[in-house]
């Protein structure tokens, strides 16, 4: 597991009371007859960083998408920071009360495309949240974006319109932005998959600083093989809504003991 240093600001984030962060308890979710989550069990440690691999359309996207109270489970719990976010056998959604608030602010999400508020500079989009979201004095929450453009590479970059930004510094400028809410849970998902080849290894060595320097939980869905092999404390192997094979990625990458692994693997590896 990476130690935690104070290399920047990330290093204020409340250290979890609870050795378990993420916590799925018999969630399934479809759509019609199409089953995308089945009976998932998860258990994320904190600080973990898992990488989730898998076909398209295996629902690996719907898992962070949960997590973001974006998609709703049809039944099971789940829990963030030991809150819960879901519990829908008991009734319990997500509310707009003021804990529930708190426990989605814990979680913070990169997607394929990077959303960013087109009619806003790169710092402005960093601040954004902050201040409207948190309450941060603008001063502040100014302070916090600086730092992080300047982790993610953009110092020089600040006053860019994003349409004068790559993809790849549009994709760092959408990291910034969600970790300016000093989220304990970064998602990632696919955050590469949209960007031109070349534009790729910046973006991933963000994400790799992230994983190696600082103990937020972090899970991943990334078709990156090598990528999640290097950076991930565990490999999940999602199939038809399900986790097929789980372990270190030195496991999972050398011996996989699933044939639907295996064929998976060689497939992606020979990309
Ligand atoms: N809003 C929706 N309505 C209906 N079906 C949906 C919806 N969102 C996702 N699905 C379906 O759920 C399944 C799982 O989707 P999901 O995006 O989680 O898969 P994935 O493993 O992340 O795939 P990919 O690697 O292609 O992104 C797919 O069959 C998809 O078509």
């Amino acid at each position: 597991m990476p130690q935690h240093t104070d290399s920047f600001s990330l290093s204020n984030v409340d250290q979890p009371t609870r050795n378990v962060e993420i916590e799925f308890n018999g969630v399934s979710k479809s759509w019609g007859e199409n089953h995308v989550l089945r009976d998932l069990n998860l258990s994320v440690t904190a600080g973990e960083k898992v990488s989730i691999i898998g076909p398209s359309g295996s629902g690996k996207t719907t898992i962070l998408r949960v997590l973001m109270t974006l998609e709703t489970p049809d039944v099971g719990v789940v829990s963030v920071g030991g809150d819960i976010l879901w519990d829908v056998k008991a009734g319990v959604k997500p509310k707009e009360t003021k804990k529930m608030r708190a426990t989605r602010r814990k979680v913070g999400m990169v997607f394929q495309q990077f959303n960013l508020f087109p009619h806003m500079t790169a710092l402005q989009n960093v601040i954004e949240a902050p201040i409207h979201v948190l309450g941060l004095p603008k001063k502040e929450a100014e302070e916090r974006a600086v730092e992080l453009l300047g982790l993610v590479g953009l110092k020089n970059h600040m006053s860019h319109m994003p349409h004068q930004l790559s993809g790849g510094q549009q994709q760092r400028v959408a990291i910034a932005r969600a970790l300016a809410m000093r989220p304990r849970v970064m998602l990632f998902d696919e955050p590469t998959s949209a960007l031109d080849p070349e534009l790729i290894g910046e973006v991933l060595g963000v994400i790799r600083q992230l994983a190696t320097t600082t103990d937020m939980t972090m899970l991943m869905v990334t078709h990156e093989m090598r990528f999640a092999q290097d950076i991930s404390d565990r490999v999940l192997m999602f199939d038809k809504g399900a986790v097929i094979e789980q372990g270190p990625p030195d496991q999972i990458f050398a011996s996989p003991e699933h044939e639907r692994t295996r064929r998976f693997l060689s497939m992606m590896l020979d990309r």
